[in-house]
């Protein structure tokens, strides 16, 4: 039986989820993400598969929080579970919206001729006035500092200008979340860099944009307000950076001392 329910999260209780306040956060801070208890299966050839267990957590308006875990564990099941595009068959989850989901692949994103097309072309089902989409689109690259490229061919952008446009697209539609999976891991630094202070100065803006972004890379975590570490479709941890840099060197540490690091 499918147990979902998308609520507010104002009718949540969740005292169990943060044992630190992370960055910045109060009891008072709104919440864009909270999910409890949630649970996902997806089918493969070997029937049901649970992928996602008992999973909770909450992230407050207006930060940026960066979810870890090693290959297979749930990431980018639980991020897509909170874009809408999978159904949990457990628990209760809140998401504000609107929001988006950004693929590592820019290229499955990122379609029309010009930088500009592009951004203005989510617009199109909203039926706005030109000067409108024009104000949007202009405000919306300048937020991932892309306005001087709004003429350009996409072709020519590099991978991480490509993945700063897809998020100018859900700027420009006023996405309130950003989901954003994997955004860097076939980045060069500089590129890497791009997107990183793209995303942490939309996210520190006069409109609070809240990010979830999905890393294997621990360097970045050094941008994040709050983060969450999964371990085999559950979340282990979620509060401050400081917690998960310190539960991930004890994993390091263990595994090195058990003689299998990688
Ligand atoms: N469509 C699917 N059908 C069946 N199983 C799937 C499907 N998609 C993912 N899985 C399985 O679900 C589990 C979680 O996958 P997911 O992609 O969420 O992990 P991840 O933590 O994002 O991994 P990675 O870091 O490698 O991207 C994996 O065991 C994966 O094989």
């Amino acid at each position: 039986m499918i147990n979902v329910v998308f609520t507010e999260a104002s009718t949540l209780a969740f005292g169990h989820v943060t044992s630190k306040n992370p960055n910045g956060a109060t009891a008072a801070t709104p919440v864009a993400i909270q999910v409890q208890n949630l649970g996902l299966s997806l089918s493969s050839d070997k029937g049901e598969i649970p992928v996602l267990k008992d999973c909770s957590l909450r992230i407050p308006e207006g930060q940026l929080w960066m979810l870890l875990g090693p290959n297979g564990c749930g990431k980018s099941t639980i991020l897509k579970a909170m874009a809408g595009l999978l159904r949990p068959n457990q628990g209760h989850m809140y998401v504000a919206g609107p929001r988006s989901f950004v693929f590592q692949n820019p290229d499955h994103q990122v379609v029309m001729p010009t930088v500009e097309v592009d951004v203005a072309f989510g617009l199109g089902r909203f039926n706005l006035p030109l000067d409108e989409v024009q104000t949007r689109v202009h405000n919306a690259l300048e937020a991932v500092g892309m306005d001087e490229y709004a003429q350009r061919p996409i072709q020519i952008l590099s991978g991480g200008q490509k993945q700063r446009v897809a998020i100018a697209g859900a700027l420009a539609e006023a996405s309130r979340v950003l989901l954003l999976d994997e955004l860097t891991t076939f980045l060069d630094e500089t590129d890497q860099m791009g997107v990183l202070n793209a995303v942490r100065k939309v996210v520190g803006g006069a409109d609070p944009v809240t990010a979830l972004w999905v890393t294997h890379r621990l360097e970045e975590l050094d941008y994040a307000d709050g983060a969450i570490y999964m371990e085999n479709g559950r979340v282990v941890l979620s509060g401050t950076v400081e917690d998960v840099k310190q539960y991930i060197q004890k994993q390091q540490d263990q595994m090195h001392n058990n003689g299998g690091f990688r």
